[in-house]
């Protein structure tokens, strides 16, 4: 568990953090969300000393971070950010392997999580683990930059815009992966975003910053049905808000008995997904994978009470 207490940073004399107090349970996933500059990377950053705090705490399990030296504490903590930051002259591998090979792993136990970790990812160890970052995708450097910074198991993860620099299609997917990825691991992750979306669907909580505040930390259904202040709503976008309410949902959940067409949705998609999947194909209905359907009825019905809710 992370506990925030008061926290603050003063550069100069202007407060880019304030006073910002929140907790994040155990193997849970915070998204920070708020509009440039509104104070999101230095908040991130005092978690792992990469900022020192001028005042306020920060406890890790009930331990002080103040009382860890830093270069210890942030071994205990995975960090990743845009754009990846693989080293270019190093293979996948030895990139994946850079903390577990400071703390010293043993090499087979290294190779072991090398592999693990492509597997997780999708990459075939075969196929990736000696390429190096310049002969893989976007998307492929995105994922072997999550899996260096889960590489020796870190109680928790800070992410910044880790996806911000990928098309919709493959943000959408990481998103899926980091997520499915997490829970498996039962990794606690604090990732900052400037995308309610993304917030929205990567959040067990979303932590909404204005002007270095903390104007809400909620669970995304709490944040938008009830956001807390004109900047909160302003940032879910009144018009987008129904289709956001969608993406809160899986297919699964609502699936019923019946037939339809045409190539099946996962269970696990969310109801924004088969929206958009109807309107694309021009399908009234969709089968579900594993059995029941899905209907543009349904989803019509759906948005329209989350426009009035
Ligand atoms: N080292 C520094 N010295 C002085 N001011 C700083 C420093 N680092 C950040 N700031 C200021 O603090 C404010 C918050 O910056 P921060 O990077 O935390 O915002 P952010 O919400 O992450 O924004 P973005 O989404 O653009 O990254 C900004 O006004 C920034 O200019």
């Amino acid at each position: 568990m992370i506990e925030i207490q008061n926290l603050t940073k003063i550069y100069g004399d202007t407060t880019v953090v304030d006073q910002v107090s929140m907790t994040v349970e155990t193997g849970q996933i915070a998204a920070l969300v708020g509009t440039s500059g509104s104070g999101k990377t230095t908040l991130l950053r005092m978690i792992n000393r990469l900022v020192e705090p001028s005042s306020g705490k920060v406890l890790i399990d009930g331990e002080d971070t103040s009382r860890i030296p830093a270069h210890a504490l942030r071994r205990r903590i995975g960090y990743a950010i845009q754009g990846h930051g693989l080293f270019p002259h190093r293979s996948v591998a030895q990139n994946i392997a850079t903390v577990p090979a400071l703390l010293k792993w043993s090499e087979a136990d290294i190779r072991a999580r090398v592999d693990e970790l492509l597997e997780l990812f999708q990459m075939s160890p075969a196929q990736f683990r000696d390429r190096m970052p310049y002969e893989l995708s976007g998307g492929q450097q995105q994922r072997v930059g999550v899996a260096r910074a889960l590489a020796a198991r870190p109680e928790l993860l800070l992410m910044d815009e880790p996806f911000g620099a990928l098309d919709p299609v493959i943000r959408a997917k990481a998103q899926q992966d980091l997520r499915d990825i997490q829970r498996r691991l039962g990794t606690t992750l604090v990732i900052v975003t400037h995308d309610m979306e993304e917030a929205v669907a990567l959040g067990d909580r979303i932590a909404v910053m204005d002007k270095g505040e903390l104007l809400q930390y909620g669970p995304p259904s709490e944040v938008l049905t009830q956001p807390a202040a004109p900047f909160v709503r302003e940032l879910i976008g009144e018009g987008e808000r129904p289709f956001r309410l969608l993406s809160l949902t899986r297919v699964g959940d609502i699936a019923k008995t019946g037939e339809a067409g045409g190539e099946t949705i996962p269970a696990g998609a969310s109801l924004r997904d088969a929206l958009a999947e109807c309107l694309w194909s021009g399908r009234s209905a969709l089968p579900v994978e594993g059995g029941g359907v899905v209907t543009l009825d349904q989803l019509e019905s759906r948005a329209a009470q989350a426009s009035v809710a």
